[in-house]
């Protein structure tokens, strides 16, 4: 480990150079700018950290993540009638409709190692099928698709960790980093009965995730605005609400994604990973902690940095020990090609390490070391560190410099966790780090991925980690010792306050912290006193920290956020922090969810014909104001265990975004100076369709298609005369017109009477939806 194959030269530097261009929207100068896929630095990080890739094999690596992605989407499974889209892209008639027959690519595939053909890919890349005349039509049909929530385009390995999580329909789910939506959707797709509680910390993406949820129906699901590091313990019924299933796709450099985020190619730097390396942690660790006895963690990110992977993972056993959680095998999908996680790594502090000045030092070896030395300047102080004495040799540098020089040094190491470096082979091989997963771009023509799946055995107590000798925590007594040496004169005094010094930290350590850890030969022993103190503190601390609930080390107080697009990332983290703590002591600025007042309850289920529906589980803000004439008024349903959650005492001041499904709003239309009654949404009418026994029209399946393809009707002109008269008895307003598939399943819209006509009340995503599921039968 640490030796670089090469002097000057990359091995790698003879291989063709691709000189791919791209136009691209600039977000931070707001122009389009031309985005080139080519980063020397970028590439000779990877060119270091995957060394059991050859150099041709790098080649094709390399060159594959600047090419397009294909387009992948996923069939939903919850939705009526999917079968039917599965058969039509299985025998070609879908394809053969829409596309061109001298069109010579392959429109269209199965992924054959997901389950139960829901997954298609398009190997002509987003750009070409807008552009490509005789794909248009295709394409047009995917969007719409994904609009309607028939399917969901999501990159392919964006799919692999819901589905490795393997969540089941009564499973409690948390999905820690839920922002843009995309695997909470997949979760929805399969957890239709149990719980799924999705975060993120920023509030505008925690708001798209909303709207992208808001395609399927959504009683079981909570959005809520925490920084997941410090989620707070959720209490159902009385009891601390723990989960089956907890997703923690957390915030990465998303070097994997280069292939769809052109600016990773303009901003990447190897600090990057080294910077957001601790929040991933504290996430991860919190994950561990939310996460039942027997239930799982599915740790992923879209980089290829070990640092923000394996040695994450490897971290959280340091600190847990071994009988906590294990990790489990993920190279299980048949055809689908995988690489294990790996074992060893280099930790680059900056990019500069990995320029030509470095190069040129190596090329000089036999060059005197103390003349080199002369020669470089404090950037050019970028190393791999793998040993201390490989440390020892940068602080002696550093040393040499002036007192700014040495302020950088400070910083560059304020930087570095242990848990940045590779442990032994042998703890490696103890926590079976190859049982987690890498995808690489080019073995199935996709982005990089990671993931890692733990199975929680035991509560997590975590503890004060130990290093390998040769990380950083055994740095410090070195580095005195050969300081010690140096400064002679001085050093009786010294050596006795050091002494001092060392006791009292040493005897601090032990009493604050939970320590299980072996005292290296150099470390004094506590004394007998001590010993009985920490003891005490071990028992108390283990009887709070055996309840899983203890308050996060406060890591990314340590970042050092001189990183641009890493700024945002951690801010927010912070100010989401401060805002928590705040927010503690403020009352709840929204008005909290209740269930639905007695009086709107009874005018709806009077309209209707409702009765046996939940009233417990049907809510509404703002309650207490105005209840009578209120406009605007909307009522969401619930599932019940959303429901025990949002009223269980010991949950104070939940942060939500937004919870379960909108059934009911009321409009500003007035129907002659009076108020509408409240309408039935669109989305919510599967939960409370089979409870209506009034304002509900039957028709024939053409007279159905008819009117939904028209939208509005007005009645002179409906040719209809038994249908006609019907609507003609309702008085005016809210009613749901619906045909019977069979017994048990109906087709429904929500449409609105209104003096002569008839008008449908939804989307028109919701009326795209029917007509497309009709077309494909
Ligand atoms: C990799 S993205 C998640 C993608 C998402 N799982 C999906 O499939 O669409 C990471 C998300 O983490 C959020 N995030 C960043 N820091 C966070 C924190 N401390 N706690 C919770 N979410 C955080 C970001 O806002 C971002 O939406």
């Amino acid at each position: 480990m640490g030796k670089h194959r090469n002097k000057n030269q990359s091995k790698y530097e003879n291989a063709p150079q691709k000189k791919v261009k791209t136009n691209h929207w600039d977000q931070d100068n707001q122009q389009i700018c031309v985005v080139q896929f080519e980063n020397p630095i970028f590439r000779r990080f990877y060119e270091i950290q995957l060394p059991e890739i050859g150099a041709e094999e790098f080649q094709v690596f390399w060159q594959s993540l600047s090419l397009p992605l294909p387009v992948t989407f996923r069939i939903n499974p919850s939705q009526y009638k999917y079968e039917s889209l599965i058969e039509r892209l299985q025998d070609g008639s879908l394809i053969k409709d829409m596309v061109n027959e001298e069109e010579i690519v392959e429109p269209i595939r199965e992924i054959k190692w997901y389950p139960n053909h829901l997954v298609w890919e398009s190997k002509v890349p987003k750009k070409s099928l807008r552009k490509s005349a005789a794909l248009t039509k295709l394409h047009q049909f995917i969007q719409k698709c994904n609009s309607t929530g028939l399917l969901t385009r999501q990159e392919l390995v964006s799919m692999l960790p819901p589905l490795l999580l393997d969540p089941q329909p009564t499973d409690f789910v948390l999905d820690m980093c839920a922002a843009p939506g995309s695997k909470t959707c997949q979760l929805l797709e399969i957890v239709t009965k149990g719980l799924i509680v999705a975060n993120d910390v920023d509030p505008k993406r925690a708001y798209m995730l909303s709207h992208q949820l808001s395609r399927m129906p959504t009683a079981q699901v909570m959005i809520t605005n925490y920084a997941a590091q410090f989620y707070p313990t959720l209490y159902i019924n009385g009891q601390r609400l723990q989960f089956d299933k907890v997703l923690c796709d957390v915030p990465c450099t998303g070097d994997g994604a280069a292939r769809k985020l052109p600016t990773r190619w303009v901003k990447w730097s190897a600090r990057d990973g080294n910077v957001i390396h601790p929040l991933q942690l504290s996430i991860l660790m919190r994950s561990l902690q939310l996460c039942k006895i027997g239930g799982y963690v599915m740790y992923s990110t879209c980089s290829l940095n070990p640092i923000e992977d394996e040695a994450v993972v490897a971290e959280v056993f340091r600190r847990a020990g071994f009988e906590a959680f294990e990790l489990v095998d993920l190279h299980t999908l048949e055809g689908f090609k995988t690489r294990k996680g790996v074992k060893d790594w280099k930790v680059i502090i900056t990019d500069d390490f990995l320029t030509q000045k470095y190069l040129q030092r190596e090329s000089n070896a036999d060059q005197d070391e103390k003349a080199f030395l002369e020669t470089v300047t404090v950037d050019d102080l970028v190393y791999e560190v793998n040993n201390v004495n490989q440390k020892l040799n940068i602080k002696k540098l550093f040393s040499k410099f002036s007192r700014k020089q040495e302020g950088q040094m400070i910083n560059a190491f304020k930087t570095l966790k242990p848990s940045l470096w590779p442990d032994t082979e042998e703890f490696m091989n103890k926590i079976q780090i190859e049982k987690s997963m890498r995808v690489l771009p080019h073995d199935q023509d996709t982005g990089g991925f990671y993931l890692a799946l733990f199975k929680k055995k035991q509560a997590v107590i975590w503890k004060k980690p130990t290093y390998q000798e040769s990380i950083i925590s055994q740095l410090q007594p070195i580095i005195e010792q050969e300081q010690q040496q140096q400064q002679q004169p001085i050093i009786e005094q010294q050596q006795q306050q050091q002494q001092q010094q060392q006791q009292q930290q040493q005897q601090q350590i032990e009493v604050e912290q939970i320590i299980d850890k072996p005292q290296s030969q150099n470390q004094q022993q506590p004394t007998e006193q001590v010993q009985q103190q920490a003891q005490q503190e071990l028992q108390q601390k283990e009887v709070i920290q055996s309840a899983d609930d203890i308050q996060q080390e406060q890591f990314i107080q340590d970042i050092d956020i001189n990183q641009d697009h890493l700024k945002d990332i951690l801010r927010q983290s912070n100010e989401q922090d401060d805002k928590q703590q705040n927010d503690k002591n403020k009352t709840q600025l929204l008005e909290p969810y209740t269930p639905i007042n007695d009086y709107d309850w009874k005018i709806i289920c009077d309209y209707y014909g409702i009765s046996d529906f939940p009233q417990g589980q049907v809510l509404g803000t703002g309650q207490s104001l105005d209840i009578i004439m209120q406009v605007n008024k909307k009522f969401r349903y619930v599932s019940e265990e959303v429901k025990n959650i949002l009223f269980d005492p010991k949950n104070q001041n939940l942060k939500l975004i937004n919870i379960g499904q909108k059934l009911f709003e009321r409009g500003k239309e007035s129907f002659g100076g009076q108020v509408t009654p409240f309408k039935i949404t669109q989305e919510g009418l599967s939960y409370i369709f089979k409870f209506l026994t009034k304002r509900v029209v039957e028709c024939s399946k053409d007279q159905f298609m008819e009117i939904l393809q028209k939208r509005n009707i007005r009645m002179g002109d409906f040719a209809h005369e038994e249908l006609k008269q019907q609507f003609e008895q309702l008085i005016q307003g809210c009613f749901v017109l619906f045909y019977k598939e069979t017994p048990e399943i109906s087709e429904a819209i929500v449409c609105q009477y209104y003096k002569q006509s008839v008008n449908l009340m939804c989307s028109t995503e919701n009326i795209e939806n029917i007509l497309i599921r009709h077309r494909l039968m």
